[in-house]
């Protein structure tokens, strides 16, 4: 380890240390010696013994390593002063040294410094100057016959002498030593106005003091009774100002008071004899003991004063630390969802107040929404809605994805996809909602619908045509019955369909008769008009489950599912009649005209299309042949019928 240069070695300093110490013990002696002695009573042979409370201060303060400084200091007291032999000064001295230091050394075990409490002060007083006093004492009792004990005086006497001088040297200067010692808050250097309090105390006490103890005649009633005013002006200081302060003022006014009794002057020399320095020493030892006590509660106080304005501080620190992390967290966060590329808010669950919206929900909405008596409400289209919403906040916490309409500063109104969740805190419940425009998506949706519904009733004219071509290409566009396409389509399933029931069906041809003649005669219109009649007429002849058939020109097919070959026959010959006995009108003409029918059936003429067409065909021809207007069944009937 480097020392500087200005760093005093430390054998140095002990050594400077013990000098001084021992230097200290001796002074002390020599001005204890000058201090009036008993001369009435003997007991007091010695007077205040301000060696040993010096001593029971530098243990106190420097502990162990002033011991060769006591040791050496008191030997050369009891050597020079009181002019023992030196091997019994030196044998006492150890006593003497030892004494304060085995106290100062429990008292430090015991944390009794400082004296902030009581019973600290009990302590002290107890062990610090009770026990060294003794311990002293009773170490030099050993010695006290080895030749130096005054003629005259008893041992006990003696003993009894030095054990309260020490006690009572002691006591005098521990006030006065405690200013090395004690530790107390310094705050009330601080203050200008208390400091000036301060000085103005202190020297108007001293002041006080040289004219109580120096200058007054000490055979005027008056100074002596002016003593209680230190203790007052002690207790002002002590309470008002450092306790240190206070230390100081009661040493100055102890060494006044023995600086007036060597000078035979002052309340404290109230008469050459001894009773005066009895009186003197014991109010000097009462203010030390005042102070003292006084001084640890003072102390006490301002120590818990501290203590509490430190743990104040500390909190007040931490409530700050916290408020900075605080203020950090709501920054980082404030940032983040500024910074969020969707719209998001916070408002009031209960009255729906705007909190808070970050720049994507300002533009969106069109307006400045911080801090603002905004309500959410006011942004929607229907409030009811926000009810609604506000409703299901309330009984699931949470909302996703919920359709609204809204509007915005400017009275644009827009569909949005909202999802909420409530938070709770500081006792109230907020709502943070993310925004969504879908505005341009609904646009497409709509659009899209609109394309679909387009798109159906394409689809649906569509299919009307194909089922009206369907139609035109089975349907004969003149008389609106079947065509003979249709005819070659549905004969071969109705025979598959009846043969398999072992049912029937019969097929009639039927041709009108001459019918060139109402062409060649009335004009081909007038045989068109006459060709559309006779297909309405043939339509509602038959029932809906035959199939009427223009087979071609003026002849025609009916196609007759489940009927015997004898209905078959009757209901032709009843047609024929009807035919016979009906007036056509065509155009402006009306009209008579004839049939002849040709009548086959499944499966007598055969179980195939062909066969029974041309079964019914040849029968048509045989009734064409015959005279016309008349009925004839298939070939191989006659005989059946016959
Ligand atoms: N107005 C009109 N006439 C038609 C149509 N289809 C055929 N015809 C005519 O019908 C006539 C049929 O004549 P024919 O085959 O000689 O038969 P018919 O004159 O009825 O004599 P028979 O059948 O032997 O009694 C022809 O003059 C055709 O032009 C049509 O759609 N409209």
């Amino acid at each position: 380890m480097s020392t500087s240069g200005k760093t005093v070695k430390p054998w140095l300093a002990s050594a400077g240390g013990t000098l001084a110490s021992a230097a200290g013990l001796w002074l002390s002696a020599l001005l204890s010696m000058q201090l009036p002695r008993s001369v009435d009573f003997g007991v007091l042979a010695l007077p205040l013994w301000l060696p040993a409370g010096l001593a029971l201060a530098i243990a106190m303060h420097w502990g162990w390593r002033s011991a060769g400084g006591l040791w050496l200091g008191m030997a050369v007291s009891n050597a020079l002063v009181l002019h023992y032999a030196w091997p019994a000064a030196l044998l006492i001295a150890l006593g003497q040294s030892g004494a304060p230091l085995l106290a100062a050394s429990m008292l430090r075990r015991q944390q009794a410094l400082p004296f902030y409490r009581l019973s600290r002060v009990l302590m002290f007083l107890w062990c610090g100057v009770l026990g060294s006093a003794l311990l002293s004492v009773v170490w030099s009792g050993f010695f006290l016959d080895a030749g130096i004990l005054p003629a005259g005086v008893e041992r006990w006497q003696c003993l009894l002498a030095r054990g309260l001088g020490e006690l009572s040297g002691m006591l005098a200067l521990t006030p006065s030593a405690l200013f090395l010692l004690q530790a107390e808050p310094a705050r009330y250097s601080r203050n200008p106005a208390r400091w000036l309090e301060s000085m103005l105390l202190l020297w108007v006490s001293l002041l006080l003091a040289v004219v109580e103890f120096i200058v007054a005649d000490y055979r005027h009633g008056v100074a002596a009774s002016l003593w209680p005013l230190f203790f007052i002006a002690l207790m002002w200081v002590a309470f008002r100002c450092r306790l240190a302060l206070a230390y100081w003022l009661h040493s100055g006014i102890v060494l006044l008071a023995f600086a007036g009794v060597l000078l035979h002057n002052g309340a404290a020399y109230q008469d050459p004899g001894l009773s005066g320095m009895a009186a003197a020493g014991m109010l000097l030892l009462v203010q030390s003991l005042a102070l003292l006590v006084f001084g640890a509660l003072v102390a006490e106080r301002r120590f818990t004063e501290d203590w509490l304005r430190r743990a104040n501080q500390t909190l007040e620190g931490k409530v700050v630390e916290r408020t900075r992390q605080l203020a950090e967290s709501e920054a980082r966060l404030k940032l983040m969802a500024d910074a969020s590329p969707f719209p998001l808010a916070m408002n009031n669950l209960n009255g729906g107040g705007l909190i808070y919206a970050n720049a994507q929900a300002e533009s969106l909405f069109k307006c400045r929404l911080d801090g603002l008596q905004r309500r959410v409400q006011d942004f929607y289209v229907d409030p009811a809605e926000r009810e609604g919403i506000s409703a299901l906040l309330r009984s699931q916490g949470a909302v996703r994805d919920h359709e609204v309409q809204l509007h915005d500063a400017e009275g644009r109104q827009f569909w949005a996809l909202v999802s909420c969740a409530v938070v709770h805190s500081d006792q109230e419940l907020y709502v943070i909602s993310g925004i969504n425009d879908i505005s341009e998506r609904k646009r497409l949706e709509r659009s899209l619908h609109a394309a679909n519904d387009a798109l159906r009733q394409h689809v649906a004219e569509i299919e009307s045509l194909q089922v009206g071509l369907r139609e035109q290409v089975r349907r004969d566009p003149l008389t609106g019955l079947f065509n003979r396409r249709y005819l070659d389509e549905i004969l071969p399933r109705l025979l598959a369909h009846m043969l398999a029931l072992d049912g029937t069906v019969a097929v009639m041809m039927l041709d009108a008769d001459h019918f060139k003649r109402i062409n060649d005669s009335y004009g081909h219109q007038c045989g068109d008009a006459v060709l559309a009649a006779l297909g309405a007429f043939l339509r509602d002849r038959f029932r809906s489950g035959d199939i009427v058939c223009r087979y071609g020109g003026e002849e025609f097919c009916i196609l007759m599912p489940g009927i015997a070959l004898e209905a078959a026959s009757h209901k032709a010959e009843q047609l024929c009649a009807a035919v016979r006995q009906l007036p056509i009108q065509a155009l402006e003409h009306q009209l008579h005209i004839t049939l002849s029918i040709g009548l086959s059936v499944c499966p007598l003429h055969g179980e195939d299309p062909e066969s029974l067409i041309h079964a019914a065909d040849a029968a048509l021809y045989q009734a064409k042949a015959l005279g016309r207007d008349q009925v004839r069944l298939a070939s191989n009937t006659q005989r059946v019928l016959s």
